[in-house]
């Protein structure tokens, strides 16, 4: 029998809420139909001073922050709800990602810490929410990242054919779906993804993105200071390996760009824009040769300019938009977590120890039940 399950996401980008409407039966997952609801302004500047000064966090304003987004975030699943003319009861379970706030999964305590209230979206929805997704995976040895891998595989695995999904939101992350369909899946973060571009428009065009990469495309790159930037450590790291804000954020721009004073601000936009493209196309080359299809989601398919360096960086592979198999690049994630939910209420697992490291499967999040 097939249920209904609504996926939240809310991503390092912190440009919205997606709420999808999504579809499972044993065999298949549709998405019905989806919202972005906006993230209010004070919000998002209230994460990103957090997130940009973690020693001197207020614990009243993070236990504040953590029941505001709770309630933003089922006002996304009602709003969906309204829209899409179903009632919570007709909803299995809400998939809650929640919003990272700190993700350190390399230290001597590794940690990765997801705010947004679970108990106020089960008790304002009235559906059982399922959440804090990351951390099991984390106490069993592994990055709690990235999750997604393991629904790319059900929805995007193509037996006889290598193809890469490349999720390209504020960070970028691939999973290489093996031809022989014995052979596990793996995956991991290649680097920054639109952050460093949104950062850089923001501060030049004071817009929140480059739309379509069009100042991007009006520039050139700066083949010195691109070379800078793929020299940072992050990038010849073995996998499993994450990343964040916590490393790849304004100061780390700031540090870049200060070394080439001369270089104009079009010029830094279309250095950022090769910078994702080189470094994804690097990790695909260096962990996926057999490569035959590459698959792009996330809110950088929209990114015209970037898309046509992808093209001409993975050429003569083909390099198409996830929505050519039937999602639309926005929603893959949201997708992803009501599918993660769905694993967890069949008691399933939902990591995949291949990408995340962890010592065993493991059954993901925390069920918070519905009304009575
Ligand atoms: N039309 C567009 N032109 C250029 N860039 C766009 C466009 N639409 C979306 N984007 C980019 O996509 C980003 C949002 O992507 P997405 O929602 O996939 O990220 P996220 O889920 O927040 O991040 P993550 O996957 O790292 O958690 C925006 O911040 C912007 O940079
Ligand atoms: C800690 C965290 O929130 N990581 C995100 C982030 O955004 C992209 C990349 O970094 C990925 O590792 C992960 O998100 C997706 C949804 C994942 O877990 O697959």
């Amino acid at each position: 029998m097939p249920a209904l399950y609504v996926g939240l996401m809310s991503g390092t980008s912190l440009d919205g809420i997606d709420a999808v409407l999504v579809e499972i039966d044993e065999t298949r997952t549709a998405h019905l139909d989806a919202i972005t609801a906006p993230m209010p302004e004070a919000l998002r500047g209230e994460i990103l001073e957090l997130i940009g000064k973690p020693a001197g966090v207020d614990l009243r304003r993070l236990g504040a922050l953590d029941a505001r987004l709770g309630e933003l975030f089922a006002s996304a699943a009602l709003e969906l709800l309204s829209r899409s003319r179903r009632r919570p009861a007709d909803i299995r379970a809400i998939g809650s990602h929640g919003q990272t706030l700190w993700h350190q999964p390399d230290s001597d305590t590794p940690f990765t810490l997801q705010i947004g209230d679970p108990n106020r979206i089960a008790e304002r929805t009235g559906i059982t929410t399922v959440a804090d997704f990351r951390r099991r995976d984390m106490a069993a040895g592994g990055q709690g990242a990235p999750l997604v891998p393991a629904f790319h595989h059900a929805r995007f695995a193509s037996p006889g054919t290598t193809r890469v999904i490349v999720n390209i939101g504020g960070m970028a992350n691939i999973t290489i779906l093996p031809a022989l369909p014995e052979r596990a899946p793996t995956g991991f973060d290649t680097g920054p993804g639109n952050i460093l571009m949104d950062l850089h428009a923001l501060t030049h065009l004071g817009r929140p993105h480059d739309a379509s990469g069009a100042w991007a495309a009006s520039g050139q790159v700066d083949d010195a200071l691109l070379a800078t930037m793929l020299a940072d450590p992050y990038f010849s790291l073995q996998p499993p390996k994450t990343t964040g804000r916590e490393h790849f954020n304004a100061s780390w721009l700031q540090a870049q760009t200060d070394a080439r004073p001369h270089t104009p601000p079009a010029d830094i936009q279309a250095t950022l824009t090769e910078l994702t493209a080189r470094s994804i196309r690097d990790a695909i080359r260096q962990h996926a040769p057999d490569c035959g299809h590459i698959l792009i989601c996330g809110g950088g398919a929209h990114n015209l300019h970037l898309m046509h360096r992808m093209q001409s960086l993975a050429a003569p592979l083909p390099v198409a938009s996830t929505a050519t198999c039937g999602v639309a690049p926005e929603w893959v994630e949201g997708t992803a977590f009501a599918w993660l939910a769905d694993r967890t209420l069949r008691g399933l697992p939902g990591n995949l120890p291949s990408v995340t490291g962890a010592r065993h499967p493991v059954i993901l999040g925390t069920i918070y039940p519905g009304r009575l």
